[in-house]
């Protein structure tokens, strides 16, 4: 039988904060790999816009993008999509 007590059990500010560091870092991870795959699949659609007579970028379609990230996260959204739209095309 158990002798501690649930605060005995607790855990220590630094565990829960180290504890959570480690999910974050996983998180930070799946982002960073999701950033890959939608940056590949970007250079998909971009290689065969300009291979059809097109140009690299689709200033319509940026804005749809921009919108989707706002609607989902307000202001610092569209920072955050512009961000992406630069890792994905390059700077404009
Ligand atoms: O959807 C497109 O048309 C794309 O080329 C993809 C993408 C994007 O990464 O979201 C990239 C460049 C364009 O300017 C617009 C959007």
């Amino acid at each position: 039988m158990s002798t501690t007590t649930p605060e005995e059990t607790a855990a220590t500010p630094e565990a829960t904060i180290a504890a959570a560091r480690e999910r974050i870092d996983a998180i930070d991870d799946r982002i960073i790999g999701l950033i890959q795959e939608r940056t590949a699949v970007s250079a998909v659609v971009q290689q065969t816009r300009i291979s059809s007579g097109g140009r690299r970028v689709s200033l319509s379609r940026e804005m749809e993008v921009l919108g989707h990230y706002r609607e989902a996260l307000g202001k610092p959204g569209t920072s955050l999509a512009m961000t992406l739209l630069e890792l994905c095309r390059g700077r404009i």
